[in-house]
């Protein structure tokens, strides 16, 4: 079963003041490396992220993406999770997607800790029933006690990331997609944090990973596509393309 294909897809944002001098000089170097493109009198530029991917993903794959600054690697991670949709081409998604391409988004600083718990729980997709069976874990887990009955507004940035992390990692999902996620915090939370990570990232049937860690590419990923000014430059079996790509960059 495929649970994402992504057929010859294409991801461009339109850039509306690309007449301004500073951007026009920007834009004129990214136009350089292929991604720019413009109608013939120069007002309506647009930034292709991603060109032309197409891409299968099934149970078992574990999927490291990288390349350059720029490549395309968060695009391709955004298109997946249903944040963008492509501009041209496809993609067909099934099964549960948990995004955490950003661990702190949909945390409200005026609520609680626990009621924090239920929202960002509620965000990434599980049921009013399963928040509250894990809710007891997920405080443990924290370690934060009597701090998660204050609005999280009182809480230091490293009590922040702790509830954060504790939420995302409580999910069950199909397909999980990193983007550099783990790497803040104490060092006793960051082996903790590691180790409730290995766990989720068992429990995902597909994993993509963005990073430039080329140590956990190959620590966590089976196959890695190597992307650059947004294209599919290689893609295969983890090991034969970070040999190539450590040749050249
Ligand atoms: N919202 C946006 N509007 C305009 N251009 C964008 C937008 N998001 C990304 N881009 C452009 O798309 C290209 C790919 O960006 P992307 O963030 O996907 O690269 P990346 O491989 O994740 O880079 P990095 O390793 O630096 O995080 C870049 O040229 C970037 O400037």
């Amino acid at each position: 079963m495929n649970y994402i294909k992504i057929n010859n897809a294409s991801v461009e944002f339109p850039i509306f003041d690309a007449q301004n001098r500073s951007i026009k000089s920007e834009i004129m170097k990214l136009g350089k490396r292929g991604i720019i493109s413009s109608d013939s009198n120069g007002k309506h530029v647009t930034i292709k992220s991603l060109d032309s991917v197409s891409l299968s993903l099934e149970h078992g794959d574990k999927l490291g993406l990288i390349g350059n600054n720029g490549a395309g690697k968060s695009t391709l991670l955004k298109l997946i999770s249903g944040i963008y949709e492509p501009s041209k081409g496809s993609i067909t998604r099934k099964g549960k997607i948990v995004p955490l391409l950003d661990i702190a988004l949909g945390m409200d600083d005026d609520s609680t800790g626990y009621q924090n718990i239920k929202l960002r729980g509620l965000l990434l997709g599980m049921t009013p029933a399963e928040i509250d069976s894990k809710r007891l874990e997920i405080a443990e887990f924290t370690e934060l006690e009597d701090y998660l009955n204050l609005p999280i507004r009182t809480y230091s940035m490293g009590m922040r990331i702790r509830l954060a992390f504790a939420i995302s990692t409580a999910v069950d999902p199909d397909v999980l997609l990193l983007d550099e996620v783990i790497g803040t915090g104490d060092a006793s939370f960051i082996q903790k944090a590691e180790k409730r990570f290995n766990e989720l990232k068992d429990r995902a049937k597909v994993i993509v990973l963005a990073s430039h860690d080329n140590a956990v590419i190959r620590r966590i990923c089976n196959k890695t596509a190597w992307l650059e000014g947004g294209k599919i430059k290689m893609i295969g079996e983890t090991e034969t393309i970070m040999r190539e790509y450590e040749k050249c960059c």
